[in-house]
């Protein structure tokens, strides 16, 4: 069954949504880019008690007050007597009974008697940060779902966290078809260097999966069969073997393997062999075309809305971009070109689909409607899976 890109885009992500990873939990030293499984709540709010918001002093009442000594970092605030004052540091905890605190520019000290310059007291409050004024304790600090950035780390740790639950990621058998493939060097008469054994797997740990194999197998319906049914893994990512020829068995091994297909085809170019199929256990299994740009096409716009589907974030949702220049249409549905941005919009890099070089320059993919779009007009992108 053929759909069209969005449907396509539906229910890859549906197909990640019916995973049922499990939860588990890491350090915030180890969960950069990870995904959220519950809500991040705020163990203590902050600031966890009054502070200074500047260097100078605490003080109590109007002034001239008495320096009594200064609030040490890191120690319990004490308490301050009306008429007296504290030198305090930016962050300091406030002392008991302090009404304001007096930036150290605002004000000077003789045989310790502090006086402000000017006519007036600061007001009861002036440069105090109230405990709780940033962040109450108990509130959510990042949701479920949430993909854990540096800022993310930062508030967490802020506010009294260790560690994180999160999805556990994917485990993904990645299988590379074909016989025609050398690993290293140059390629001879006949031969293809493969373009997609290192790339596709980084493309996939990169957007939160754990690729647990790489396997080649040969143009060989058997071998690929037994390929795309082994255990231990969420997810199976094939490159190559989708199309009708006589060398192509992707459709036969999951035949064999009584596996459902969900769609065969797409309505987008290129990419448009690629194919979602769920095995007999459930683990989906996602056949891209074998030319490597259409299989990083077919990853970035159908792969990836899977795997946020499958660690509940967000999904890559497509932004406005202004074209440039004019974008003609294609044949076959959506037309995807790999496009860098500039001051006036974005702008086709050249690209056919059997290499990949045009995106190594390229920002986003547009999606192109089947009546094209006009130079000042809208365009549908989304990012490259390395620029985001
Ligand atoms: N009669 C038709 N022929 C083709 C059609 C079509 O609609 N009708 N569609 C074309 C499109 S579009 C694509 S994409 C490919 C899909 O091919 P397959 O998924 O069956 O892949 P293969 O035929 O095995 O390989 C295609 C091409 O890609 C090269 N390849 C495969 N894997 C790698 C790799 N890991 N590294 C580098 N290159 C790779 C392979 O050598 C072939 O050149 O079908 C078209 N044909
Ligand atoms: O998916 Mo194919 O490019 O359209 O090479």
């Amino acid at each position: 069954m053929t759909v069209v890109l969005s449907e396509a885009r539906r229910m890859a992500r549906a197909a990640g949504a019916a995973m049922a990873l499990r939860v588990e939990t890491v350090g915030l030293a180890e969960a950069d880019g990870r995904v959220l499984a519950a809500d991040v709540v705020a163990a203590t709010r902050l600031p966890v008690t009054d502070a200074s918001a500047m260097d100078g002093w605490a003080v109590a009442g109007d002034g001239p007050w008495q320096v009594d000594g200064a609030v040490r970092m890191g120690a319990p605030p004490g308490s301050l007597t009306e008429g007296s004052a504290r030198v305090i540091t930016t962050g300091g905890a406030v002392p008991e009974g302090a009404t304001a605190v007096l930036r150290s520019e605002r004000g000077r000290v003789r045989d310790g008697v502090l006086t402000a310059d000017g006519p007036t007291s600061p007001a009861a409050g002036a440069d105090i940060r109230a405990a709780g004024d940033e962040v109450r304790s108990g509130s959510i600090v990042a949701p479920k779902g949430a993909r854990v950035t540096p800022a993310v780390i930062a508030a967490a740790a802020a506010t009294g966290a260790d560690a994180f639950e999160v999805v556990a990621r994917p485990r993904v058998a990645v299988v590379l078809v074909g016989d025609e493939f050398v690993v290293r060097g140059v390629p001879g008469p006949g031969q293809v260097r493969d373009a997609l054994g290192i790339a596709l797997p980084d493309l996939l740990q990169d957007n939160g999966a754990a690729v647990v194999t790489v396997e080649r197998v040969a143009d060989d319906l058997e071998a690929l069969r037994e390929a795309i049914s082994g255990g231990g893994v969420d997810l199976v990512v094939t490159a190559a073997a989708t199309g009708h020829g006589a060398c192509d068995h992707l459709a036969g091994a999951l035949d064999a393997a009584s596996a459902h297909v969900v769609f065969r085809g797409v309505g987008m170019r290129p990419g448009h062999p690629a194919l979602l199929a769920r095995r007999v256990d459930g683990v989906p299994v996602l056949g891209l075309p074998g030319n490597p740009f259409a299989a990083v096409v077919a990853l970035t716009v159908i792969g990836l809305p899977l795997l946020a589907g499958a660690l509940g974030a967000a999904p890559p949702r497509p932004r406005r971009r202004v074209a440039a220049e004019a974008f003609t249409a294609g044949t076959g549905g959506v037309r995807i070109v790999p496009v860098c941005e500039g001051d006036d919009g974005v702008r086709p890099v050249r690209q056919g689909p059997s290499v990949v070089s045009g995106a190594v320059a390229a920002d986003h993919l547009a999606f192109v409607p089947d009546h094209g779009v006009a130079a000042g007009g809208l365009l549908d992108v989304v990012d490259l899976p390395w620029r985001r």
